[in-house]
């Protein structure tokens, strides 16, 4: 029988978007070593025509995953994300397509929660504009619009693992901490839940948002929520940039209804350092913009490069897909003297019994076998004891609902 699992020399893996250095040395001291390594982003035509024969591919959160690009991607077999958003992904389209997708879901939180902070306390006192102007040869010497942070109220959307983090380090400096979450949360310390955004919105000196990009954070935070803001707020957004109507924003900063703001995000950024940033917020005093890097800080991108490729190492060695953000979640330990079948098909009845059908009438032994299935999709993980040949596999492929079929051959019982 012919070997059909690919070396792992043939796996071609892309990495873009200056992916730390720690993913491409994990890859290469697990085996592979065809990888392509990018500093910046591709756009849409250029990552069509690059994508034809790749198998793992990992970005950050400035590469769009479109549907077209899955479509042309026809060897795709994961997506990594260095990065904790997925939004930049269409996970719907990967998921149909039998392709998990991967993220650090902790890994720059931290960064995240200090950047905040640290914002926080310069914005009460008006420390980027006393800088400014103390460049221009200025000398902005007074406490007007100056405070401690001690006592203030902390008002803080969506108390994920950010927003949970931030509370823990704005309670040890004294801020009071009240959170809006669309779901019940246990509070940090004395950290409280409040009932809707507009309570949060009306009793906090500081909002800081930290939700997702979903429809219902979308534009979430417009004229009338900064209208429901106390006049001299603070807003801080190092989420994603749909969260904030940006324009709105800068006319509430103009008018002096907020005294600062810090924004890392923004509903358009550029695709690369070299192209100009545009934004009503340029040139505003007393707002600190940052070019998306609340997570960027080499401990966090090291540690996001080590887990991200670990984890797509993990699916393509074994096929474990635990923590995958879109696909049924399933663990088998390695038997090193097993074959194993990877058949991922639309969750539908009966695929199962076909496939376990298929598996017997071509008297194949099954030592292990291990189903997850989803609103959409069933994986199943089967070990079976000896090599098959190429008519098993094809009737494997041929069983109604199949999306995909790997093959992961164990190297030490391979037979020719
Ligand atoms: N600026 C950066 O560099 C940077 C870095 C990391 C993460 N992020 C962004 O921060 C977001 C939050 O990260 P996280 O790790 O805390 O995510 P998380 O999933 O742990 O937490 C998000 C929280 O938002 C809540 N939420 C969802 N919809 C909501 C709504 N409509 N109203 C109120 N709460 C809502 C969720 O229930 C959850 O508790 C990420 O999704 C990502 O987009 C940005
Ligand atoms: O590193 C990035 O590009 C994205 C950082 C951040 O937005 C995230 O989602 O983790």
């Amino acid at each position: 029988m012919a070997k059909t699992s690919l070396d792992k020399s043939k796996i071609k893996i892309l990495l873009l978007e200056g992916v730390h250095q720690s993913a491409v040395d994990n890859f290469l001291n697990a085996g592979y070593t065809n990888i392509e390594h990018l500093s910046t982003s591709l756009d849409e035509e250029t990552l069509l025509e690059k994508v034809s024969d790749v198998h793992f591919i990992g970005i950050r959160s400035r590469t769009q995953l479109t549907q077209r690009v899955f479509d042309a991607a026809e060897k795709l077999v994961a997506v990594g994300c260095f990065c904790i958003g997925t939004n930049q992904v269409d996970l719907g389209a990967a998921l149909t397509r039998g392709i998990p997708v991967f993220n650090a879901p902790y890994s720059n939180t931290r960064s995240v929660a200090e950047l905040v902070l640290a914002e926080a306390i310069m914005l009460l006192r008006g420390i980027p504009e006393k800088s400014a102007r103390a460049h221009q040869g200025g000398w902005l010497k007074t406490a007007k619009n100056s405070h401690e942070a001690r006592g203030k109220t902390l008002g803080i959307v969506g108390y994920g693992n950010i927003g949970a983090q931030l509370s823990v380090l704005a309670e040890s400096l004294g801020l009071d901490v009240i959170y809006y979450d669309v779901v019940t949360k246990l509070g940090m310390g004395n950290a409280r839940q409040v009932g809707s955004l507009e309570e949060l919105l009306a009793r906090a000196d500081v909002v800081s948002l930290h939700v997702p990009e979903v429809p219902s954070t979308k534009w979430m935070i417009g004229k009338e929520q900064i209208a429901l803001m106390k006049q001299g707020g603070i807003l801080i957004n190092a989420s994603r940039g749909s969260v904030v109507v940006i324009e709105e924003l800068a006319d509430a900063l103009k008018s002096g209804k907020l005294l600062g703001a810090a924004i890392d995000v923004f509903p358009v950024e550029p695709k690369g350092n070299s192209e100009e940033f545009v934004s009503p917020l340029r040139g505003l005093e007393n707002v600190i913009l940052t070019p998306h890097i609340g997570g960027s800080t080499l401990e966090a991108q090291e540690n996001i490069g080590v887990e991200v490729s670990e984890k797509l190492i993990t699916y393509s060695d074994n096929g474990t897909t635990i923590t995958s953000v879109n696909f049924p979640e399933v663990a088998l330990p390695a038997h090193p003297d097993k074959h194993r079948l990877l058949h991922i098909h639309d969750n539908v009845p009966g695929v199962l019994s076909e496939i376990n059908h298929v598996l017997s009438e071509n008297d194949i032994n099954i030592s292990g076998q291990y189903l997850q299935t989803n609103e959409k999709v069933g994986y199943v993980v089967i070990d079976v004891d000896k090599a098959y040949g190429a008519q098993a596999l094809e009737a494997l492929k041929q069983v109604n609902h199949t999306l995909r079929l790997r093959v992961l051959y164990s190297e030490t019982n391979f037979q020719e």
